[in-house]
């Protein structure tokens, strides 16, 4: 196309556009954003062998990002000329050039923004100030000049800056803090993302950010699953403003995570910690103090864990802070507004806590519009059976450091296969393969809480082959081994399809 030409885009650069358009919406956790990168390059797009993403794609590492966001650049270097020549874009062709712009100006900036994001998250730095935005300012205005005085809503310069800064801390809070490449752990990523950004990005930009503060988020899953560092990615990837006159983010970006174990406290300490308490308020509170709830900002959140446990009195206040974002202080009068995100965890079935009485209908409803589901270790490694020795190396390298983790993590997944077995259940999940590693570092060894599992099943052939038990002894050992893997009688139950209380029973028959 020339600048004499009435027409910004040819047939080719419009199919190409639209595929940038798929690929800026697509979840980037989920395989449709690959399949969008090669819907966009056709012939010149790259296979990498991986179905999703594993690591944060920048246009430096990822051929297939850098061959599109050329093809971007060149597109808009053309814009820009048709647009000085006179030519006018049709509504489809600006609608067209925004993707592409918003595409090539968050992957130009991806490598600074990584930059300034890594130094703070390893606690280095300062978390609010960012030098570039001057020069990121001058390319918005230099692609955006292309509409004359018709300005793109939500184009600021400012706006656009802490949204693409913000999705790009959204990737490394997600993958610096969850390892595993199964099938469900990037399910979780993708769950993730979506609670973030919802799965409409455009719409998000333009407005929705402002308003996800309201969206309360359940976190539900097994204990040892990781729930924790669920909500403080959610939490640590945020939108927070860009205020240009100071020269920084409204504030630092590496925190604002609240967290606060309901389960290993008083209901009265629980208040206190929460909404804070006056001078007086019980034995002990000698000074006023603010509670998480007045501490966390507009752009943070408070991560209430265990919300299975907590008592129903406790319910009526959380729920009032999430209908009406008021709380009063322990010992106060006054109430105060709640300006952040909730956000909650529970291994407890919470359904199930609602038959029972222990937990408020009102108060689940009001926390489970937006839920997220860990998934146990033993699911992950079924799927991804690679991922044990890429766990480990994680646990070995934040323990031991660098060049020795790598020898010993070989090391460890030698010793986990032979002696618990390649599939052992692990019953405590991630926090328990922690353990076996710190236990294999100290020790040599690891003996799980119930009886090692390879042994059993030694024992269990040579039964077997003795040929000596009856049908019930059979099943009381076989309900029994099952057990020691799944940890509770539920879960023993719900393996074997049996009813809870014919499973208690078998369990509770003295062995011989
Ligand atoms: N996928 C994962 N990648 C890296 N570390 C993990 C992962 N899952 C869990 N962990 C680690 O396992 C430990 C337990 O995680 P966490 O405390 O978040 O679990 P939880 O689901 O909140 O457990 P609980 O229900 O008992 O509170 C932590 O040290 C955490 O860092």
């Amino acid at each position: 196309m020339t600048t004499s030409s009435k027409a910004w885009f040819s047939t080719a650069d419009r199919n190409f556009a639209k595929a940038i358009g798929r690929v800026n919406a697509a979840n980037p956790f989920l395989p449709e954003r690959i399949a969008a990168e090669r819907e966009a390059l056709g012939a010149d797009f790259v296979e990498a062998g991986a179905a999703w993403n594993t690591r944060p794609p920048t246009a430096e590492s990822h051929v297939n990002v850098s061959a599109i966001t050329a093809r971007c650049g060149e597109l808009i270097d053309r814009a820009v000329k048709a647009s000085a020549g006179g030519a006018r874009p049709t509504r489809e062709e600006a609608a067209l050039y925004e993707e592409i712009a918003g595409y090539w100006l968050y992957q130009t900036y991806a490598v600074r923004f990584d930059r300034v994001i890594l130094t703070a998250l390893d606690g280095r730095g300062e978390g609010g100030r960012v030098e570039f935005f001057p020069a990121f300012k001058a390319d918005v205005e230099k692609c955006f000049s292309v509409f004359g005085a018709e300005r793109i809503e939500g184009a600021e310069p400012a706006h656009w800056f802490a949204c693409a800064f913000q999705i790009r801390r959204a990737f490394h809070n997600i993958f610096r803090s969850l390892v595993g490449s199964s099938p469900s752990m990037a399910r979780l990523r993708a769950e993730i993302w979506q609670s973030i950004f919802t799965h409409d990005l455009r719409r998000y930009r333009r407005g929705l950010f402002s308003r996800l503060g309201d969206f309360a988020t359940l976190i539900t899953g097994p204990s040892g699953t990781g729930k924790e560092l669920v909500a403080r990615a959610l939490a640590l990837s945020r939108y927070i403003p860009y205020e240009p006159k100071r020269g920084g983010f409204g504030r630092d970006f590496a925190h604002g995570f609240f967290a606060l174990n309901l389960a290993a406290l008083s209901p009265t300490l629980i208040e206190s910690e929460l909404f804070g308490h006056k001078r007086g308020a019980f034995t002990g509170a000698l000074a006023d103090r603010a509670g998480w709830m007045e501490e966390c900002p507009p752009t943070g959140a408070v991560f209430l864990d265990e919300i299975g446990e907590t008592d129903t009195g406790i319910q009526v206040k959380l729920l009032r802070v999430l209908q009406a974002r008021t709380f009063q202080p322990l010992g106060g009068t006054e109430s105060r507004r709640f300006e952040g995100k909730v956000l909650a965890a529970t291994n407890r079935d919470l359904p199930g806590e609602i038959r029972a009485g222990r937990f408020r209908e009102d108060f689940y409803y009001r926390l489970c519009s937006d839920q997220i589901a860990t998934p146990g270790l033993r699911d992950q490694l079924d799927a991804a059976p690679g991922d044990l020795p890429t766990m480990v190396t994680y646990i070995a390298k934040r323990l031991l450091g660098g060049v020795e983790a790598e020898d010993f993590a070989d090391e460890a997944v030698t010793w986990i296969e032979k002696n618990l077995g390649a599939s052992y259940a692990w019953p405590g999940n991630f926090r328990e393969l922690e353990q076996c590693v710190r236990n294999l570092i100290l020790r040599g060894e690891y003996r799980p809480a119930g009886p090692l599992v390879r042994r059993v099943a030694d024992d269990w052939n040579a039964v077997i082959e003795g040929g000596a038990l009856t049908a019930e002894e059979l099943m009381r050992r076989y309900t029994r081994i099952v057990f020691d893997q799944a940890g509770t009688i539920e879960e023993t139950a719900r393996r074997l399809d049996l009813d809870r209380r014919t499973v208690k029973a078998r369990l509770q028959r003295r062995d011989d």
